[in-house]
């Protein structure tokens, strides 16, 4: 329900009839209506005629132009001239939540603000949000409306159809239904019309004032008091329906307070829900499809031997068969050549022999016989029994093939679920992120770096997870990111950019890198030339964006210090060996005489890098120190000032590569190494008190303990955004440290730093 003037509303006077002032031709007071004669006011028939048809003219001109000229009263214009307006609404999301409803006119996209009325959209939102396109939703959705109950197709496909996403109910189809509402309109004496009075000023209307009130009292879960004056005058002012729509809508949650949560949160948690549970029917879904290809493939892997078997036992037939014909005709011949054997060749013999008795012969051939029929019967069954396993065969074949495009479908099938699901899981990481930007949380990172000889003590369960196993226990620790060994520079950069790139709207961010040494937090912040780190991504990035924003003149310019043995540093100063001091003024706090140094291009940032790195390394030389010993920040100051709106935004991104939080025994470190040590501890221990102190939203939180607090006040307070590396080592050595700093990243990520503050100025366009 937004609050924007609707099409109808401006359409609208009271009975339906445009009250118009004559100003050419009555007195400047006259009003004319339906109800009032001329002649009760003293004019001539003619006078009386002559006016009817002006006003007729005029009504007609109104009827046409009437929604311009309320524009124009709207807007608060003097003139009620009519203006080409464009009535296609356009909703923008901004990333706080805020839904601006917007329409253009003459060219000029406008949107009613509170305070100042109808204005140009500001320039500066456009980076801010989104404009939302309705159509795409309503067509987007379609397919997860296959079981819903459809609208009436009268309802469908014409102008006054869309659709839209409401959080708790998925896709709904909207109509714009022509029902007549009360209007709150005044009497504009000026034009002598009645006009509509927009939501702002009718809100301190009694008749009003009481209606919102009720439906506040009723659904203590609503906050935003505007919201209900909107829904009231779609509700004709009945309090009663519109707390009906309401709990329709989110049911029983908003009937008690959401206490510490916005509304806006309420719809995200909503939405979170919503996706929570659609990826876990997805899952399930996908795990189900497993099973049956699984299952499948059992079955394919089953018939495929049977048909081995098969064609071995025919292949074992046919040559079975071969050797009986083989027998066959063996013993056919010995058959032939016993019945035909020809006599001696010698005369007459005394007594005629035979060579085989006739019996035995007779037996002889009767058994040729039988084995001939056997032999018959024999080839008739394997002939029988291959065309039977032909038929098989054929059968088994197409039952693969059957089985095979199944499983091609399955598997589609599955890879449609799997990319649904990535979607979905995307989604809700981007609703997470949203809900973390309304809770303005720190958001923790843990990035494992590799270990050369492979021996690793942790596991990455997935990606927001690492367990160490200690003595055959396992320890799981939880994080906004974790990036494994295996996770490049840019998957890094990635996960920093959505709070890196508020920087350019006049946001404080902060990078930290904490971890023992040799964790990799240099790696990380840092890089190494052909792989940069955070800092030099981020800068690029950020000069990136202010160099593609032309309407936006920035100044970028870069500090680099060093704090050891709570000292500071200048680090691009000609008189680095020079202590600085911190000075605060309000809420911020600056280091008076410290060097910045303007960039606009990537060789400029690596160039001033290079120049802080190479006195950083001068100076820990000649102090004989290591320069991890100390902590580095590096600062982008960004000031912007827009051409148009004329205002000015501070954004200051802060990195910030802390010094080893290794813990030094007292009896390893001497002399100067334990002045080093007591340094960093001191540090380090304030910072844990600091997030102590936010995590517990204490009145006092303790900046002040160290330099390193005191000068990351302004980033690790509630106007900040701010996202922590935890750098952990992966082997055996390293356990214990790995242990603690997992444990330091687990505490602060229970930190609120409540919503960030932008640090912008209106100053007056340049023209
Ligand atoms: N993710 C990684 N991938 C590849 N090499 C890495 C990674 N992390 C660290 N290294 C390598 O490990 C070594 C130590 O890392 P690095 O100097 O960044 O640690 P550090 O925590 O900054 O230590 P210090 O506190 O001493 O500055 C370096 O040689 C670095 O190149």
């Amino acid at each position: 329900m937004g609050s924007g003037a609707s099409k109808k509303q401006l359409h609208e006077t009271p009975k339906g009839t445009p009250e118009i002032r004559n100003s050419s031709t009555g007195p400047s007071s006259a009003v004319f209506d339906e109800t009032s004669s001329g002649r009760e006011m003293g004019l001539s028939k003619a006078e009386e005629d002559e006016i009817q048809e002006e006003i007729e003219r005029m009504a007609q001109r109104f009827n046409k132009t009437g929604e311009a000229i309320n524009d124009d009263f709207v807007a608060g214009s003097s003139t009620a001239q009519a203006d080409e307006v464009s009535l296609a609404f356009e909703s923008f999301l901004h990333k706080n939540g805020t839904l601006y409803t917007c329409f253009t006119q003459n060219g000029t996209r406008l949107y009613f603000d509170e305070e100042k009325g109808l204005i140009p959209f500001p320039q500066e939102l456009y980076g801010q949000g989104r404009f939302i396109d309705m159509q795409n939703w309503f067509s987007s959705s379609s397919d997860s409306m296959e079981n819903a109950l459809v609208p009436d197709p009268s309802y469908m496909g014409n102008e006054r159809t869309s659709g839209f996403y409401l959080p708790g109910k998925g896709m709904v189809t909207t109509y714009i239904f022509e029902e007549r509402t009360n209007v709150c309109k005044y009497f504009d004496s000026h034009s002598g019309a009645w006009l509509i009075l927009p939501l702002q000023w009718e809100m301190n209307l009694d008749f009003v004032k009481y209606r919102v009130q009720q439906v506040k009292e009723a659904l203590p879960g609503i906050t935003d008091y505007k919201e209900i004056a909107a829904s009231l005058r779609q509700c004709n002012y009945n309090p009663d329906e519109v707390i009906s729509v309401y709990l329709a809508i989110f049911g029983d949650s908003l009937e008690s307070s959401l206490e510490g949560q916005s509304f806006e949160e309420t719809f995200l948690h909503r939405d979170l829900f919503e996706r929570d549970s659609r990826i876990e029917s997805l899952n399930h879904k996908l795990q189900e499809r497993e099973k049956e290809v699984e299952n499948l493939q059992v079955r394919c892997r089953c018939l495929q031997e049977e048909n081995q078997r098969l064609t071995h036992m025919t292949q074992f037939l046919h040559a079975r068969v071969a050797e009986i014909e083989a027998e066959q005709e063996r013993i056919l011949e010995k058959m032939k050549a016993l019945q035909y054997t020809p006599p001696p060749p010698t005369p007459v013999p005394k007594k005629p022999q035979q060579l085989f008795e006739p019996k035995k012969l007779a037996r002889l051939s009767k058994a040729a016989r039988d084995l001939n029929i056997s032999n018959q019967q024999l080839k008739a069954t394997v002939s029988l029994s291959l065309s039977e396993f032909g038929q098989h065969i054929s059968k088994l074949g197409s039952v693969i093939l059957e089985l095979k495009d199944f499983e091609l479908g399955s598997t589609k099938e599955i890879e449609e679920l799997r990319t649904l699901y990535k979607r979905e899981a995307l989604e809700r990481k981007l609703l997470y992120n949203q809900l973390q930007e309304l809770r303005g949380n720190i958001r923790v990172f843990c990035r494992c770096r590799p270990d050369p000889q492979g021996l690793t003590l942790v596991e990455f369960p997935s990606d927001d997870q690492i367990i160490v196993n200690q003595n055959g226990s396992k320890k799981k620790f939880q994080f906004d990111h974790v990036f494994a060994p295996h996770c490049t520079q840019e998957d890094v950069f990635d996960g920093t950019l959505p709070i890196i790139k508020s920087c350019v709207d006049g946001y404080n961010i902060c990078i930290l890198a904490y971890g023992q040494t040799g964790s990799g937090k240099t790696y990380t912040m840092m890089g190494t030339e052909d792989k940069p780190g955070v800092n030099i991504r981020s800068i690029r990035e950020l000069l990136r964006i202010c160099q593609e924003r032309e309407k936006i003149k920035y100044t970028t310019k870069i500090s680099m210090l060093e704090i050891y043995n709570e000292t500071i540093k200048d680090l691009l100063s000609k008189n680095p060996s020079n202590s600085l001091e911190i000075r605060t003024q309000g809420k911020s706090v600056m280091v008076p005489g410290l060097t910045e140094i303007e960039v606009s291009t990537e060789a400029d940032i690596k160039e001033t890098i290079a120049l802080g790195e190479k006195i950083r390394t001068v100076a820990s030389t000649k102090m004989n120190t290591e320069s991890s010993r100390s902590h580095l920040m590096v600062t982008l100051h960004v000031n912007g000032t827009d051409s148009i709106s004329g205002v000015v935004s501070y954004g200051t991104l802060t990195l910030c590569d802390l010094a080893g939080s290794e813990r030094i025994s007292k009896t390893e470190a001497t002399g100067q190494r334990l002045v080093e040590a007591a340094a960093i501890n001191k540090s380090l221990t304030a910072l844990g008190q600091v997030f102590t102190a936010l995590k517990n939203n204490t009145l006092h939180v303790p900046y002040r303990n160290s330099k390193l607090t005191h000068l990351l006040q302004p980033s690790i307070s509630s106007s900040a955004k701010a996202c922590v590396f935890v750098n952990v080592s992966p082997d055996a050595k390293s356990l214990g440290e790995t242990l603690s700093s997992l444990q330091f990243g687990s505490s602060i990520q229970q930190v609120a730093l409540g919503k960030a503050t932008q640090h912008i100025v209106h100053a007056k366009p340049e023209k």
